[in-house]
């Protein structure tokens, strides 16, 4: 699947990394996505913003298969232009090159260092030196090299909430994947880390493909490309960033971002 994936891009999809054709998601009988079409562009950064409920977890996660045992899925969602849902599909590689950082830093009981390199080996990379650099690349990428140079073989538990979801942003670096999605990783940032992260966000552009789903429409707006509106499972609004928050097409759009860029 791998080679699949890598070698036979279809060339039609090389500037839409990912498409979803009328995709639905259930949760036993209960639709929450209702028919999904949309393309995800390569090297840009897409925020999916939208009121409570209205299914973009659902959607984000569904782009890594995490909704495998909880929900049913019917349409297409393409990646390369291969189905990402294909019984031939190996899930495990699917996520080395569409990584995910949740809200809540998921850390390993073990060193700093460990924590990437665990991942690394877990992958294939088994020469020490490479390694190495990985991690240290990784960690000034996400601006925690500097706090952590000197404790790196210290348990990554004794990092502050932020310091663990920045390491978590460099593990998933380390693997290099080409596309990252992010749920509402950035939350539970102060705002120094928040601005780390942002500017790494900014600087990986040209390499990564990310798509995010925040809460936090000035940074939607910040660092964003394109922006989709998402409400009641379907898509009210999609658009470059500057048109969507200047001047929404639609109503319900106009005035979720009226509402709560006032708050
Ligand atoms: N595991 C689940 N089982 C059943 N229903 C679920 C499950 N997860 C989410 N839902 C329902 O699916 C709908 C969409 O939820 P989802 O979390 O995707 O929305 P969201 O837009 O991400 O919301 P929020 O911004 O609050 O995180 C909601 O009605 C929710 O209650």
């Amino acid at each position: 699947m791998e080679n699949a994936m890598i070698t036979e891009k279809n060339e039609q999809f090389e500037e839409k990394i990912i498409v979803t054709k009328d995709l639905k998601i259930f949760y036993g009988q209960h639709e929450v996505v209702h028919g999904i079409s949309m393309d995800f562009k390569k090297n840009a950064v897409t925020s999916l913003i939208g009121p409570s409920g209205a299914g973009k977890t659902t959607f984000l996660h569904s782009l890594n298969r995490l909704n495998d045992r909880k929900a049913t899925i019917t349409g297409q969602i393409l990646y390369h232009g291969i189905d990402i849902n294909d019984t031939g599909v190996d899930v495990y590689k699917l996520r080395t090159h569409i990584g995910m950082l949740f809200q809540e830093a998921h850390i390993f009981a073990m060193s700093i260092y460990d924590n990437i390199a665990f991942a690394l080996r877990c992958h294939g990379v088994k020469d020490e030196f490479e390694i190495r650099q990985t991690i240290k690349w990784s960690l000034i990428k996400t601006g925690l090299w500097k706090d952590v140079k000197d404790r790196i073989d210290q348990s990554a538990l004794l990092l502050s909430k932020s310091q663990a979801q920045q390491l978590c942003l460099a593990r998933a670096l380390a693997l290099k994947p080409e596309v990252l999605l992010l749920d509402e990783a950035t939350s539970l940032l102060d705002p120094v880390a928040t601005n780390t992260v942002e500017n790494t966000l900014r600087g990986l552009k040209k390499k990564i493909t990310v798509i995010m789903v925040t809460h936090n429409l000035s940074q939607a707006a910040r660092i964003s490309d394109d922006t989709v509106f998402l409400d009641k499972g379907i898509i009210v609004e999609k658009g470059r960033t500057k048109d969507v928050f200047t001047y929404p097409q639609s109503s319900e759009t106009d005035n979720y971002l009226s509402h709560n860029l006032r708050r």
